[in-house]
């Protein structure tokens, strides 16, 4: 655990577990930020060269700064975890991935924040482990049936599949544009440092390929049994986003019993970058409350 809060890096806060669960016998990176009786763990999106870190980096320091610890898990196929092929629900593995870090670092509940992939498995986790979470942050994601308007794939999942199976510049321009509602706010250096992300580590392209080949249905419907959680729920969705559209947010705010949902005008996929400061104050003020 680092003990600043304001004094953090990616490197300083870099760790690994050895994992053995549900049939994964995996080391896992996480990053591990601050110190609390409460810890939050976030979980990332499924786009190349996505990590805990890269999709988190604007939202840790206030979450440790009011006394949380932070855990940043790469699910495995992402950034320093270990590769995997997956055949069946990838919502779950990372699940199982998820608990058998809980584990290992002796973590009885946790709230969680997932964004996209991530918000389909903490939908996986809480069915699973229904005393091990507190509360719960969905952003984008969770998977609580498709969408009445927009048809599927949508272009942003299909931007994600074009730039997995041929990882170039140009690709990656494209799906990040998508990602968000105003592209001028990215820069040369984030275009950067994702690709770069993205190229140390093929393995993990061909895998998910191969992975989406294998079962294209990677995140599977949760529909039916969403009534089953009873956590306390903030989903939260931007708008304008283009990868899992905003009505797929009232159909997890229909069926999951303790929901409510927070919609940001000018905000694609990544409502934690986009609108960092607002999200984070609400995420503080959910947690507290
Ligand atoms: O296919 C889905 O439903 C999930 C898509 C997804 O997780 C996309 C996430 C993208 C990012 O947040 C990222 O790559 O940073």
């Amino acid at each position: 655990m680092t003990t600043t809060a304001s004094v953090f890096t990616e490197a300083s806060t870099s760790r690994f577990a050895r994992i053995k669960e549900g049939g994964l016998d995996l080391q896992l990176h996480y990053n591990d930020v601050g110190q609390g009786a409460e810890t939050v763990v976030m979980l990332h999106g499924s786009g190349p060269g996505a990590s805990g870190w890269a999709n988190f980096h604007r939202n840790i320091e206030p979450l440790v700064t009011a006394g949380y610890r932070v855990i940043l898990l790469d699910c495995p196929g992402w950034s320093k975890s270990d590769p995997v092929v997956s055949e069946g629900s990838r919502s779950n593995l990372n699940a199982s991935a998820l608990k058998g870090l809980l584990d290992v670092l002796d973590l009885d509940r946790v709230h969680i924040i997932g964004n996209s992939m991530g918000a389909h498995s903490t939908v996986a986790f809480a069915l699973e482990n229904p005393e091990r979470i507190g509360k719960l942050i969905l952003m984008g994601g969770g998977t609580g049936g498709p969408s009445a308007f927009v048809p599927q794939p949508t272009e942003g999942i299909k931007l994600i599949g074009a730039l997995y199976r041929e990882p170039t510049i140009e690709n990656l321009k494209k799906m990040m544009n998508v990602f968000v509602f105003d592209a001028s706010s990215l820069t040369e250096e984030l275009f950067q440092t994702r690709l770069d992300n993205l190229l140390a580590r093929r393995d993990h392209l061909e895998n998910f390929v191969k992975s989406s080949t294998l079962n294209p249905k990677q995140f599977p419907d949760f529909s039916h049994r969403l009534h089953e959680i009873s956590a306390e729920t903030l989903l939260v969705w931007g708008r304008e986003d283009r990868f899992v559209p905003m009505d797929t947010g009232l159909r997890l705010l229909a069926g999951l019993p303790k929901a409510q949902l927070h919609v940001f005008n000018r905000c694609g996929h990544w409502a934690q970058w986009e609108h960092a400061d607002t999200f984070n104050r609400m995420v503080l003020d959910f947690l507290t409350h």
